[in-house]
């Protein structure tokens, strides 16, 4: 199999290319730049000295010959332009940014505020949330890859959601993540200076994951009703941890939440559930494909508190393309994916 990566010179692309370079499926990585064509991996990224790949300047007809599988770590908007090209060639494209998550142009518009992908292929684009949509992924040609704090959230909230246990208007989502979700261009928000020693809530009622979070839980209880979700940005290089509350129903009767997860993710071997009263911390998943799951019930406010941690960079992007481009294209899921967390 031959793969190609758009974005390359990005934090998500360098991690692609850091798990594919070494997959055991994969024969090339090519890797395309809008800006470095011509250069040297390693001159941007010393880490991978040795690799001796050159970035190649982005053609669609060239990326045609080159590649069977293509990633797209790209911002908002270049996979808009650049998936349709694809739409009548070979070369399945799996994207990393936001284009074609949401199936509504309309509500892509109203939340990225930029002009959304053809309808089309939004229709045709698989979420590739691959502990749900595992079967979907099998026959995708484009599959869009799940936003980092969806993808911790949706976790944390799919079996009650499926189980309808909750209260419908009573989500409540507390995130946090750490700086590399910004990607790798210096910004004011999170430089040195302006982040060490610091805690910032972002975006508030204004996340473009908010309608994203919206769409898969009301495709999985159609009574959900808008959510409440915030992020924050906290010191530290990688990791995210939504912290979820929902209020149980009344008439809900669930013996044990653990037990409950751990059906519902009983052939997920990403997703790991906590004991009762032992919840994950963004370390224990670092370097991972892992998303570990904490789970308890309040018995005083009838509340479920879940707590959920993934590494941006791995389950929350890289990583999951990974997993989606296994599934995709017939592999074992866990291929190159397959080692625990980096710790301390
Ligand atoms: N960082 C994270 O934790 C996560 C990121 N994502 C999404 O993945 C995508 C990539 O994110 P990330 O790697 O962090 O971002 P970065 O900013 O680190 O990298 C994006 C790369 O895209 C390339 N690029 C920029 N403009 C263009 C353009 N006009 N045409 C083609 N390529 C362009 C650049 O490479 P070059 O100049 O070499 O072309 C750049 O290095 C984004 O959509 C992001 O929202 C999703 C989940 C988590
Ligand atoms: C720290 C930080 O800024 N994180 C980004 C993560 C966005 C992301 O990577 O997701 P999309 O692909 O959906 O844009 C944010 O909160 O917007």
């Amino acid at each position: 199999m031959r793969v190609g990566i758009v974005g390359s010179t990005g934090y998500g692309g360098v991690e692609i290319y850091r798990l594919l370079s070494k997959h055991k499926y994969v024969e090339e990585c090519i890797i395309y730049s809008s800006s470095e064509s011509g250069k040297l991996y390693e001159e941007s990224y010393p880490h991978l000295t040795g690799s001796h790949t050159h970035l190649k300047s982005i053609d669609v007809d060239q990326i045609e010959n080159d590649v069977d599988v293509l990633f797209l770590a790209t911002p908002p908007g270049v996979s808009t332009k650049l998936s349709p090209q694809f739409i009548e060639r070979s070369v399945k494209v799996i994207d990393l940014s936001g284009d074609l998550r949401l199936k509504s142009s309309h509500t892509y518009k109203n939340w990225y505020k930029r002009e959304a992908a053809p309808a089309d292929l939004l229709n045709e684009a698989v979420y590739g949330l691959c502990e749900v949509n595992h079967d979907q992924i099998q026959s995708a040609k484009f599959i869009a890859n799940p936003g980092c704090f969806p993808t911790a959230t949706l976790l944390g909230l799919a079996p009650l959601t499926k189980a309808k246990a909750y209260k419908e208007d009573s989500i409540i989502v507390d995130a946090k993540t750490g700086v590399s979700g910004a990607g790798r261009k210096a910004s004011l928000a999170t430089h040195f200076g302006e982040i060490n020693e610091n805690l910032k809530i972002y975006k508030v009622n204004e996340h473009q994951h908010i309608p994203e979070i919206e769409q898969s839980l009301t495709e999985w209880n159609q009574d959900v009703a808008p959510i409440t979700f915030s992020t924050h940005l906290i010191p530290m290089t990688r990791g995210i941890m939504s912290t979820i509350y929902v209020t149980l129903k009344k008439e809900s009767q669930i013996n044990s939440l653990k037990e409950m997860y751990e059906a519902y993710y009983e052939k997920s071997p990403f997703v790991r559930i906590r004991p009762i009263g032992s919840y994950p911390a963004t370390k224990e998943v670092f370097g991972s494909n892992y998303c570990d799951i904490g789970l308890a019930y309040d018995d005083r406010t009838g509340r479920v508190t879940i707590v959920s941690v993934i590494d941006n960079l791995l389950k929350g992007a890289a990583g999951q393309a990974v997993q989606n481009f296994n599934i995709q294209n017939g592999y074992e899921e866990i291929t190159g994916l397959d080692s625990y967390p980096v710790y301390p």
